[in-house]
């Protein structure tokens, strides 16, 4: 008999279709406390779990008791209570790296969008104001040879570093836990301390996981060691920004512009002072959104799921020590 399966993202038919092949697959629209009360005899017999964003916690797992494995459509896991899937010895499997090019092609559009503020000037241009040759109101900043900093150099870090290094000569500052030898070599970005990657950057770019260590990570008093020239760039998680500091810092013109791709709060709610500041760029967490990399993430989910189930943690396992 196969594995049950709970799926609650929908799939490209060819990615159901193999997932069906190797699983009997119940497929709900959400895992809230209703969807699981609806569908109860498949929580409590599905062996895999196969979605993305929703919260997986000790409450949801306890109506799963045959739980083995889950995949998320995602390289971020904040949404997993991690000790409780290994308290259960549950194989936690993610899709990193390939999401990794795209969401570094997010941030520099972040970075370039910001600096020449490209969609507020295309809004004046549609508006009808561009009605003679235009003056500095309407002027940016350079991107090229500018200092970028990145605080996480990561996979996707060094994807933007490459970017920035190679593309538009930008010296490259990084904030890391360890020493990266590759950024270092290959795009002589030079590691330095938070404050003084906050102090030198002209643009500081966030590409942080969400962990207990870095939630609101940069506070009004980090926020304030940037030039007020400076751009903030957060295509990590959005709670690593404290928002109501980053909104105080932009009205008093502490810094110069903020381009973010994700919020504290998601979708961001429609009365959120950012969406009415003219130098933010608020994009509705498109980092890894393109039909390419997305089909590519629910492929590397699906197989995932396959070779968790089949015992197989060697790749893209998040908690592998757990599960052997
Ligand atoms: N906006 C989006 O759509 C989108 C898409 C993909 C990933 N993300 C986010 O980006 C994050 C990074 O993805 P990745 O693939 O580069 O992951 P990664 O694990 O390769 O990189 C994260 C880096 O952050 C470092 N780090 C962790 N805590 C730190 C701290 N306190 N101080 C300094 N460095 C710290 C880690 O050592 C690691 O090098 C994901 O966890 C996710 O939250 C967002
Ligand atoms: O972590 C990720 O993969 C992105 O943020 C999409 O959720």
């Amino acid at each position: 008999m196969k594995p049950s399966v709970i799926l609650y993202k929908s799939l490209p038919d060819d990615l159901l279709a193999r997932l069906e092949s190797h699983f009997t697959v119940t497929q709900v629209k959400n895992l809230s406390p209703e969807t699981v009360e609806q569908h109860a005899e498949a929580f409590a017999n599905a062996e895999g779990l196969l979605g993305s964003s929703e919260k997986v916690d000790e409450a949801l797992l306890a109506k799963m008791p045959k739980l083995r494995a889950t995949s998320t459509v995602s390289v971020g896991y904040d949404n997993f209570d991690v000790d409780a899937l290994n308290a259960r010895r549950i194989a936690l499997m993610h899709t990193p790296t390939v999401l990794t090019e795209t969401v570094a092609d997010t941030l520099m559009t972040l970075v370039l969008t910001t600096a020449r503020r490209a969609l507020e000037v295309a809004e004046r241009v549609k508006k009808g104001e561009w009605t003679k040759s235009i003056g500095p109101d309407w002027f940016g900043i350079d991107v090229h040879h500018k200092t970028l900093g990145i605080v996480g150099m990561g996979r996707i870090g060094l994807a933007l570093a490459q970017r920035a290094h190679f593309g538009f000569g930008m010296p490259i500052l990084y904030n890391a836990r360890r020493q990266h030898q590759e950024a270092e070599e290959r795009f002589n970005a030079r590691p330095c301390d938070l404050d003084t990657l906050l102090r030198e950057s002209d643009f500081v770019c966030i590409v942080l996981p969400l962990t207990e260590e870095t939630h609101h990570l940069i506070n009004a008093e980090k926020i304030a060691l940037m030039k007020p020239s400076a751009i903030l760039i957060n295509a990590g998680r959005g709670p690593v920004v404290d928002e109501p500091a980053l909104i105080d810092a932009l009205k008093a013109g502490k810094i110069h512009a903020a381009g973010l791709d994700v919020f504290e709060q998601e979708p961001l709610p429609a009365d959120s002072p950012l969406l009415s500041m003219p130098n933010v760029v608020a994009l509705p967490h498109i980092g890894s959104a393109t039909h390419e990399t997305r089909y590519n993430m629910a492929a590397c989910a699906v197989d995932n799921l396959i070779d968790a189930l089949n015992g197989n943690v060697e790749k893209n396992c998040v908690n592998p020590q757990t599960v052997k």
